[in-house]
């Protein structure tokens, strides 16, 4: 049976007399993986944003186990079960690879990220842990051998990966990804897909905006159509590349 572990309801943004996001509901299920496609302009980034409680939306409401989470701050979210990633890499470029994931278990302890990053005395223990968590994640995601570089050394593909292995430390329920597979070739998009669908069979679940329709149709169990701010359809990936509304919206783009 599907347990619904995110409701996002209603959710509807303004900016003066643009309406970005119109009245989108759709739940996320434990164990899912749920796309949000649709082309560009669509919305899709403002829906991201509002679920993520980076932008508090106009209208609606977004929950999580049972807890209403919009207008949280963005760094209780950790703690309550999720973690996102962002379009544009918002990785410490100064710091190793392992140092960065490291924070990522800061986020979710009592230590916060500004006193780990100091190394204070009274953060020794839980440095020991975050060092344990983190190498963990890194063997996971398949770049622990390159724990000791400086993280704006690797290449694009693998500081793509850096920052899934930093959204999976803390441990989180439900991943946010904005657009992982971009900017990436395809031994990266589909080595970025095959750790999805692992972690999703460990009972994760993922919510991603992706424009590479291919990895959306794979991975996908689930996707939500924006179009004009509205939500056009919603469906498995097979119903969605039949529907006529979805064919439309498209017109003239090879994706579907
Ligand atoms: N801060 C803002 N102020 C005013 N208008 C905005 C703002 N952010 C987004 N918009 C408008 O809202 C609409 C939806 O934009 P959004 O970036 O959410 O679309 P998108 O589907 O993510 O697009 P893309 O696929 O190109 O990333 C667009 O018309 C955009 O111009």
């Amino acid at each position: 049976m599907k347990t619904s572990i995110m409701q996002v309801k209603n959710l509807t943004k303004q900016f003066g007399g643009i309406t970005a996001v119109n009245d989108v509901s759709f739940d996320v299920n434990q164990g899912e993986i749920v796309a949000v496609i649709g082309p560009n302009g669509a919305g899709k980034t403002t829906l991201f944003n509002m679920i993520s409680s980076v932008l508090p939306p106009t209208k609606g409401e977004v929950w999580f186990m049972g807890e209403r989470i919009n207008g949280a701050p963005i760094h209780s979210l950790a703690g309550k079960g999720i973690t996102r990633t962002f379009q544009n890499l918002q990785i410490f470029e100064n710091m190793s690879v392992l140092e960065n994931v490291m924070l990522g278990v800061h986020t979710q302890m009592k230590t916060n990220v500004y006193s780990a990053a100091l190394r204070l005395p009274r953060v020794k223990h839980d440095d020991e842990l975050a060092r344990r968590y983190a190498l963990e994640a890194l063997e996971m995601i398949g770049i622990k051998d390159q724990m000791n570089e400086i993280a704006g050394n690797l290449p694009y593909g693998l500081q793509k990966l850096l920052e899934i292995a930093r959204a999976i430390v803390s441990n989180p329920k439900l991943i946010l990804l904005d657009e992982p597979m971009a900017g990436l070739n395809d031994g990266e998009t589909s080595k970025i897909a095959n750790i999805l669908i692992e972690m999703k069979r460990n009972g994760l679940s993922f919510l991603f905006v992706e424009h590479d329709m291919k990895t959306v149709m794979r991975i996908a169990d689930r996707i939500v159509v924006i179009d004009f701010g509205n939500k056009i359809a919603e469906g498995t990936p097979e119903e969605i590349q039949k529907n006529q509304k979805v064919i439309a919206a498209y017109l003239g783009e090879e994706v579907l």
